[in-house]
């Protein structure tokens, strides 16, 4: 062999090594800019400390960051529990439509492992329930395990068909899977926990933290957006004679039905507490003293219209209740928001005074600006 043709060949070789080097040194950048951009939106999963911002950072932010046409999170909530705190956190399910609730695990083609990631073409009669809204050609699909419980699944839909195979590395998927596990299953917590610390154990219903919390910020936006709010004060009359006739236990019987039927005249939007003993605490948003007027006679009405069972009450118990209700209409903006909610809740604890005062089982009103008082019609 000629050194002419070694030369060539050499070059030839070295040509082709330095562009194998190349493509290697493309891939590891490739592979540098993927591991940035995971840890980047890790770090933006784990701040999220509420489940609005997590789910966010989910349905939102992650299709933008991954290039993906489509991200769902369906999550498996038989006993309510999930979708419940949603309920007190007033996220509605129209708000996020990629937030899902499964009846059950999806059903996967016996290739496929329950607790491993599915990487590959998008298949109808096993993936529909995961994006209802959207077809993929290709999805990763990933199980959400907690302590080898199943929380649900975080499904990417792309769509090109090459975006997710099986033959992909799933490290990256697997990693990603198990952070948003976790993350899930501690803004579910921190929500059940601050669930817990403001609400009223033996009705349900939020207690005298959670209304003043409440009451504070409601002001505030009244004052902000210049919006008329309510309060109403609602004792059980004689409840002392329940606990001394028929015992505790029948005297909390009737301690959850009231609270049921104070909530039925309620909209979503308005807030209902437990006081203490036998008092509720109702705050109504954007409405006015008369508003206020009307709801508070629906409610002492649909209290007294039907007897309650109770044990050793034949023919159960009328219950009657006396109601006193304030209104800020609208806020005053130079008096601090924290003034203006004593003085509502003390206004509308004088108007309860006064309707026990002047026989129970009827509304008084507190007029607005002024300590004086005005019956209303029961
Ligand atoms: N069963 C039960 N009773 C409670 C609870 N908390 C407070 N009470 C009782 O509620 C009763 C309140 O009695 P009072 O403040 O005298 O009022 P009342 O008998 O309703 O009379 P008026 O309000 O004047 O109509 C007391 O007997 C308390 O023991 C509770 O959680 N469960």
């Amino acid at each position: 062999m000629t050194s002419a043709v070694e030369t060539e060949i050499l070059l030839a070789d070295n040509q082709q090594l330095r562009s194998e080097l190349q493509d290697l040194l493309e891939q590891a950048h490739i592979n540098q800019s993927i591991i940035e951009r995971h840890q980047a939106f890790d770090l933006q999963l784990i701040s999220a400390s509420e489940f609005r911002e997590l789910i966010e950072t989910m349905l939102v932010a992650m299709p933008g960051t991954f290039n993906l046409e489509c991200v769902t999170l369906s999550l498996l909530d038989q006993d309510y529990a999930i979708q419940r705190i949603l309920r007190d956190l007033q996220i509605g399910l129209l708000e996020f439509r990629n937030l899902l609730f499964l009846p059950a695990r999806i059903g996967l083609p016996a290739s496929e492992h329950p607790e491993q990631p599915y990487l590959g073409e998008y298949q109808a009669a096993t993936h529909a329930p995961l994006f209802p809204h959207y077809l993929p050609a290709s999805v990763a699909i990933l199980p959400l395990t907690r302590q080898n419980r199943l929380l649900g699944y975080l499904s990417l839909g792309s769509a090109h068909a090459e975006r997710f195979t099986p033959q992909m590395a799933t490290d990256f998927i697997r990693r990603l899977a198990t952070v948003v596990a976790i993350c899930l299953e501690n803004v579910i917590n921190n929500e059940r926990l601050k669930h817990i610390g403001l609400t009223d154990p033996l009705t349900g219903v939020n207690n005298r933290r959670y209304i003043e919390q409440r009451l504070y910020e409601e002001v505030a936006r009244g004052q902000r957006e210049r919006s008329s709010l309510s309060c109403l004060f609602i004792d059980i009359d004689h409840f002392k004679r329940v606990n001394d006739q028929y015992g505790h236990q029948s005297g909390d019987d009737v301690l959850r039905e009231v609270a049921l039927r104070i909530k039925r005249e309620l909209r979503l939007s308005d807030a209902l507490g437990r006081f203490g003993g036998e008092e509720f605490v109702v705050l109504l948003t954007h409405a006015t003293l008369e508003d206020a007027a009307r709801i508070a006679e629906r409610i002492r009405a649909g209290i007294c219209n039907s007897s309650i069972t109770i044990e050793g009450a034949e023919g159960g118990l009328l219950i009657t209740a006396s109601i006193g209700a304030a209104a800020l209409t609208p806020p005053d903006r130079t008096r601090s928001a924290e003034d203006l909610k004593q003085t509502l809740l003390k206004q509308a604890d004088q108007a309860l005074y006064q309707a026990k005062e002047s026989g129970r089982n009827r509304v008084m009103l507190a007029i607005p600006g002024s300590e004086a008082l005005t019956p209303q019609q029961a």
